[in-house]
């Protein structure tokens, strides 16, 4: 398994939130920090001087981890042994703060922890020490999902070591390998941390070989752990204190901040969250950014406690915040870097802007519902930069917006905001890629909507690229069959085959971004019985032969309903999608063709027979009150259908279109 070690991983896309706690455990310096917190206006300096911690008792780290391992349950067992937070049992996580977190059960945005520790380093136990020095530690829990894997990096960047955590029964998955790889490439120090230990099916000792096999790390570093029971998790401060390097940085150069995440107060505008990379931020310093080059000033800077906490400076290697002048989160870039304004400086390596992988339409559910729409999106990227929104109308749908996404879980997490925070009825279109068409003049253009590749008239469709994937799978051996036969009907091209231990198989593709926004991971999860893990990094365009399929209604195109699908899928698709019109279109007083087209050829048909009965003929005998009840009960049910021609077409025959690969 050398080979994996020499894997090129690719960190891609992403932004999202970051939030920094300050909590302490040196028993003075907490209670300190939590009179602050009540009485937040009262300075930092007094309480604890940043000054007194130079970049030697700094330590900056992660924990990284497949999804469902464990480590927002660790951080908050840190907190807590830190004696930072104290909480009863049935809490819900500390760190998780979004309701969908909570709900999903995942990390979606990235939050970081500081931590005061006293300790005597081994080096130094048996010179003359009168009292124990006192470490801050500053802990990133990062986003356990591909899509964030940007926001994964730059933590990253941020950390001098992480903590790779491992579910004891489950042993290493998909993104236990992506997760090293980013850490192993930052250069980071892995301290393996084997997790769950207290489960019946816990097997640490094969967890502890996998990790050898696969990422050549000792056995004999590994810690033991239950984040549940609290059991071997007094030796992950010191094993962190003592084999993870301070920062690096240096206090005499001039300022570099490394950016790692923005978010939006109502009362305070953007708060920045950054990590001193050099020298010293202090409250009034005119920074800049190295991206855009617009300068601000420092109006506030600091610590969480868990709240903004001003310090009125922060040093080198510290973790903290910044208040400055910037008016929407679209200015804070996460992984740019920050500088005082007056000095030229490198930036730091490894800024991207967000990339989106995903598109998809959304519109009111009801069309007078559009403002109020505009409103939830406006507040939701408030907070959420890396989402784009443009306006785009539709013939079928109304106004609405083309919004992009890191990935398909971002995707999924913003309808999920939207509905939840803000109670706004949406209908999506078909998610797609971003493909790029070369046409018969030369011009190359990238489509984010397949509605609009008819629109070239003249123009003839010479080749087409679309975005494609390395995807690493891992399964119990069992399932190899089917997942090779999934790989191959979703176009996979095989690129690694190998068996981490006697019972699990390890697996590289190498697919079409498409073929994996469509309902994938439900599949692969539902052949391997939920077993297969799977995570996936960018790679390049790959020539395609795709064409745009469109769907019609008694001969006219639903824009809304156009899709790109491969050429020799176009027949099974189309088909599909004509049947499942055909399932959720009510049948209406009229005959309805359904039809499924690339360019002027019907590839399927289906008709939906005309309705002979209206439902007013029952309301015989002139019974006004019944007869308005159902006229209501009618108006009622066509709120929530689109009218395409004279068609009406249910909400869910969009809902149900999502579904088809
Ligand atoms: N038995 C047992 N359960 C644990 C332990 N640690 C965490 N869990 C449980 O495992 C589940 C997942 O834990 P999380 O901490 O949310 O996992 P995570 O890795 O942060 O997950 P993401 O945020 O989705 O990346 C929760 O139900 C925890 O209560 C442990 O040591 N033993």
């Amino acid at each position: 398994m050398g080979s994996l070690l020499h894997r090129s991983s690719k960190v891609v896309r992403s932004r999202s939130k970051l939030w920094t706690l300050l909590l302490g455990s040196n028993p003075g310096e907490f209670l300190a920090l939590r009179g602050l917190c009540s009485h937040s206006r009262q300075s930092t300096k007094d309480v604890v001087d940043l000054s007194q911690y130079p970049t030697e008792r700094i330590r900056n780290f992660s924990i990284i981890a497949h999804i469902d391992h464990g480590k927002s349950t660790l951080a908050d067992r840190l907190l807590e042994l830190t004696g930072t937070i104290k909480r009863g049992k049935g809490q819900p996580q500390y760190l998780d703060k979004l309701q969908v977190e909570r709900e999903r059960g995942i990390t979606v945005k990235a939050q970081t922890a500081t931590m005061f520790h006293p300790h005597v380093l081994s080096s130094n136990h048996g010179t003359n020490q009168n009292d124990t020095p006192s470490f801050l530690l500053n802990l990133i829990d990062t986003p356990g999902h591909v899509d964030f894997s940007y926001e994964v990096s730059r933590s990253l960047a941020a950390c001098q070591g992480a903590l790779l955590v491992v579910d004891a029964a489950q042993g290493v998955q998909a993104q236990t390998v992506a997760n090293f790889y980013l850490a192993f490439e930052s250069n980071l120090t892995i301290i393996p941390v084997i997790n769950k230990i207290d489960q019946p099916t816990a097997d640490p000792d094969r967890v502890k070989a996998q990790l050898k096999s696969l990422f050549d790390l000792d056995p004999k570093d590994a810690l033991l752990t239950s984040a549940k029971t609290g059991q071997g998790l007094e030796y992950l401060i010191p094993a962190v204190i003592e084999r993870i390097p301070s920062p690096p940085g240096c206090c005499d150069m001039p300022l570099r901040m490394l950016l790692l995440d923005a978010y939006y107060d109502e009362y305070k505008g953007v708060i920045c969250h950054v990590a001193v990379v050099d020298g010293a931020l202090h409250k009034g310093d005119k920074i800049a950014s190295a991206s855009t080059g617009q300068t601000y000033e420092v109006f506030d800077v600091g610590i969480m406690h868990p709240e903004l906490t001003p310090t009125g400076v922060l040093f080198t290697g510290q973790v903290g915040f910044v208040v400055s002048g910037m008016r929407s989160t679209k200015e804070a870039r996460v992984g740019d870097t920050l500088h005082h304004a007056k000095s030229t400086v490198i930036p730091l390596p490894g800024f991207k802007p967000a990339k989106h992988m995903v598109f998809s339409g959304l519109y009111p559910a009801d069309g007078s519902d559009f403002d109020a729409l505009n409103h939830a999106i406006e507040r939701l990227t408030c907070n959420d930069a890396s989402v784009s929104v443009t306006k785009e109308t539709s013939t079928a749908l109304g106004i609405g917006f083309r919004c992009g996404f890191l990935g398909l879980l971002h995707m999924d997490v913003f309808h999920q905001r939207l509905e939840q925070e803000y109670g706004a009825r949406v209908i999506s279109t078909i998610p797609t890629v971003p493909y790029i068409f070369e046409y018969s003049d030369g011009s190359k253009v990238q489509v984010q909507n397949p509605a609009t590749l008819a629109s070239n008239p003249g123009k003839r469709v010479t080749a087409c690229w679309e975005p494609s994937v390395i995807a690493t799978i891992i399964i119990p051996s069992e399932y190899v069959g089917p997942v090779i036969t999934l790989c191959s009907e979703r176009r996979g091209e095989q690129l690694e085959y190998s068996f981490i231990d006697s019972q699990r198989a390890f697996m590289k593709y190498r697919l079409p971004l498409r073929e994996i926004v469509v309902d994938f991971y439900n599949e692969l999860k539902s052949i391997t019985s939920g077993y297969a893990t799977f995570d996936y990094e960018d790679d390049e365009y790959q020539k395609s032969d795709m064409v745009k399929l469109d769907i019609l209604l008694n001969g006219q195109p639903v824009d809304a309903m156009a899709t790109v699908v491969h050429n020799l899928k176009a027949q099974r698709v189309g088909r599909e999608l004509v049947e499942k019109l055909k399932k959720f279109i009510d049948r209406q007083m009229f005959e309805i063709t359904i039809q499924a087209a690339i360019g002027s050829k019907v590839i399927a048909r289906e008709t939906l027979s005309a309705m002979r009965k209206n439902v007013l003929a029952k309301c015989y005998g002139g019974d006004v009150t019944r007869k308005k009840k159902l006229l209501e009960k009618q108006k009622e049910g066509k709120k929530r259908m689109k009218r395409v021609g004279s068609v009406d077409i249910p909400q869910e025959a969009f809902h149900e279109l999502l579904k088809v690969s």
